[in-house]
């Protein structure tokens, strides 16, 4: 996905979405380091400070052990505390950002979304579904959240918004025969990318996975090499319990990216580091507020400045 946002909105966006994580981090490290010479006592603060945070155990043990090299017993300015601090999250970063990239060699390719219900799924299809019409591309709509008649609607509004076409069956229908159908139309129309809904019912786990499952299985009846992308969608605000989600996803439909959304509703957006270090799997946007424009590519540099407060 290309990104031709233009600078000063996405850095606003994305500064105003993180507030709340990067005043939680910064006036946490403010609180620590203003007229107090570093010792053990103020290390281990900030590890606690960066834990309540959701950056992880380790991560946090790391950084805070990186900040303390070399400095004990001087005096130290919060805002270079903030610079070190970023400046490891963005070593924890880099390597994950990376945009979705819809490769030609797959006429389809085969785009499954998972996540758990209202984690932002159906924002993520909207936004790539946009995107891919506007580099002209032909896009199909698999509604396969065929348990719920308004994710089947919401999907038609995409589809109808953005000239994509929708394959749908009514609700109660099988998942994976929706999926099966979309890719033979899909492949019948000659379509560049299908991008495929699944539903994300938590409450019966053993189902969802089952009918995931179903669905990577009749896929592959028609192309061994689908889906070639499967992308997990996670509400920031579910905290360490998305650590689970990723596992549980993994295990059934092989993860390929994650989207993170909603970072804008919690103090605790440093998930996403926790996130990167334990899985490494690449971060292809994130959501920091309602609209779809709130929902970004992924910049390591700017996520790690903008959740510790600082500035561009
Ligand atoms: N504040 C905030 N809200 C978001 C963000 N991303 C999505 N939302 C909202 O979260 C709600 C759920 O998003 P959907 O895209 O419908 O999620 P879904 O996973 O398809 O959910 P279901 O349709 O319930 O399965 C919607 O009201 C979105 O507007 C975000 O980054 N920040």
């Amino acid at each position: 996905m290309s990104d031709d946002t233009p600078r000063p909105g996405f850095w606003k966006r994305l500064t105003q979405g993180l507030t709340r994580t990067a005043s939680n981090l910064s006036t946490g490290i403010t609180d620590l380091f203003t007229k107090r010479k570093l010792d053990a006592t103020t290390i281990e603060d900030l590890e606690d400070v960066l834990i309540r945070a959701d950056l992880g155990v380790e991560t946090s043990a790391r950084i805070a052990e990186v900040v303390g090299k070399g400095r004990y017993d001087k005096e130290i300015e919060p805002e270079e505390v903030r610079g070190l601090v970023a400046a490891e999250i963005e070593k924890v970063l880099a390597p994950v950002a990376m945009p979705l990239v819809f490769e030609s060699y797959a006429k389809p390719f085969v785009l499954l979304m998972v996540g758990v219900n209202g984690s932002g799924k159906t924002t993520t299809i909207g936004k790539l579904a946009s995107v891919l019409r506007a580099q002209r591309k032909k896009v199909v709509l698999a509604a396969g959240d065929t348990f719920r008649a308004a994710a089947t609607e919401q999907l038609k509004v995409w589809a109808e918004r953005t000239g994509a076409a929708l394959v749908s069956r009514a609700p109660g229908a099988d998942a994976a025969g929706v999926a099966f159908d979309a890719l033979a139309q899909a492949k019948a129309d000659d379509a560049d990318v299908l991008i495929i809904d699944t539903a994300g019912r938590l409450q019966n786990r053993a189902e969802l996975m089952a009918e995931l499952e179903k669905i990577v299985r009749v896929v592959r009846k028609q192309d061994p090499t689908a889906p070639h992308a499967v992308v997990l969608t996670l509400d920031a605000t579910v905290g360490q319990n998305a650590l689970s989600q990723v596992e549980a996803f993994q295990r059934v439909a092989g993860v390929t990216g994650l989207v993170m959304t909603k970072l804008d509703g919690t103090a605790r957006g440093g998930i996403l580091v926790a996130l990167a270090a334990k899985f490494g799997l690449p971060v292809h946007l994130i959501g920091v507020g309602e609209g779809i424009d709130d929902l970004q590519p992924f910049a390591a540099r700017d996520f790690a400045r903008a959740v510790v407060g600082l500035d561009d």
